[in-house]
């Protein structure tokens, strides 16, 4: 395993037509770490995975492996793992799918019961692939970016179909990637899916990079504060200000950088200011997550949850949904050099 390759996306852009899917778009990925790439549906994270990957052709930018892009790489399969998707030809079994891309990149066979054990799939290597769950593809589609150990790593969704057991044992499977001193770039819409498994997170929301940064540095933006309105938001305005206290306007009342309601409450008692609602906004890596990438109101609240409950309680809002999605496979092909199919 050649090591030490960051991933260096520098000023992507990617048109198709009208359609900016993405747009300056920069950042880097570091060899020894779970890097989570994180934005909601839409976002583009598949198109910046399919130009990194060679799969599309940047409108301006360039996406390379260690300054090489992936259609220049010598060894295209023994220098990166690649899963966008887990489409296999139902047909064949586990075995053979691995052994045609085996011998196609001259890797020596026995590589492929090894792989087939890494993932947990060795007693299922003579079945056919059609008869697989979610999960059984997932892992194969894993076997695949192993065979060459390479030394980086970039899979697309690959928690997303996964059961409980499934979900440790990917975290698992791809902290020892890293502690290999691997790169490893892991997509998901939901930072709750891979908040556990990764080190960095790099976030997206309509084609440009909201943050990137270590998980740790996420959970520092997410300190909590105080949301309160009132029937006369002039004088409720003027009393925050008085108090010293630092707010903005929202469409539910104003938020302040006050953990305390309590703090809040009495400045406003102070200046005989009636309140209609005051409570603490939920603080949180979820939270932080959904308000960097604007799927989340001012109220702290996910768009599709019903609206905060005013009342005194703490953490008025209610959880956001970390409902598993449905488990369509991820878009997108493989690289032609030895992609899954
Ligand atoms: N081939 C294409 N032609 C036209 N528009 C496209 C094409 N591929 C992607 N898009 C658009 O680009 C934007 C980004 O899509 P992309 O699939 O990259 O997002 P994503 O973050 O991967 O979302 P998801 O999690 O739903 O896969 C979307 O508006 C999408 O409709």
């Amino acid at each position: 395993m050649a090591s030490g390759i960051p991933i260096e996306v520098s000023g992507l852009t990617k048109r198709f037509g009208p359609v900016t899917a993405v747009e300056q778009l920069s950042f880097a990925v570091q060899p020894g770490r779970v890097t989570g790439f994180l934005g909601p549906n839409g976002a583009g994270k598949t198109t910046t995975l399919r130009v990194l990957l060679g799969l599309e052709r940047p409108t301006e930018g360039t996406a390379t492996f260690g300054g090489t892009r992936y259609g220049a790489l010598e060894h295209p399969l023994q220098t990166v793992g690649a899963a966008l998707e887990a489409d296999f030809h139902p047909g064949r079994t586990a075995r053979n799918h691995l052994a045609v891309y085996a011998t196609a990149s001259g890797i020596p066979k026995p590589r492929v019961d090894a792989v087939l054990e890494q993932v947990g799939l060795a007693e299922f290597g003579g079945r056919r692939v059609g008869g697989f769950s979610l999960g059984m593809r997932q892992r194969l589609a894993l076997a695949y970016t192993l065979l060459g150990d390479p030394a980086v790593f970039v899979l697309d969704e690959p928690i997303n179909g996964l059961d409980p057991e499934g979900i440790k044992w990917i975290r698992v499977f791809l902290r020892n990637l890293a502690a290999e001193g691997r790169t490893v770039l892991v997509s998901s819409h939901l930072l709750s899916e891979v908040q556990q498994s990764v080190d960095d997170v790099v976030i997206i929301a309509k084609g440009r990079l909201v943050k990137t940064g270590t998980l740790s540095s996420l959970e520092l933006d997410a300190a909590p504060r105080t949301i309160v309105d009132s029937p006369d938001r002039e004088a409720l305005r003027a009393v925050l200000a008085t108090a010293g206290l630092d707010f903005t306007e929202g469409r539910n009342g104003f938020i302040v950088d006050e953990p305390d309601p309590g703090r809040v409450g009495h400045a406003a008692f102070s200046g005989n200011v009636e309140l209609s609602s005051l409570h603490r906004l939920k603080s949180g890596l979820e939270e932080s997550f959904l308000t960097l990438v604007g799927e989340q109101d001012d109220a702290g609240t996910p768009p599709d949850s019903a609206p905060p409950v005013h009342s005194a309680t703490p953490e008025g809002a209610p959880p956001p949904d970390s409902t598993p999605p449905d488990s369509a496979p991820p878009v997108g092909n493989t690289p032609d050099e030895g992609g899954a199919r």
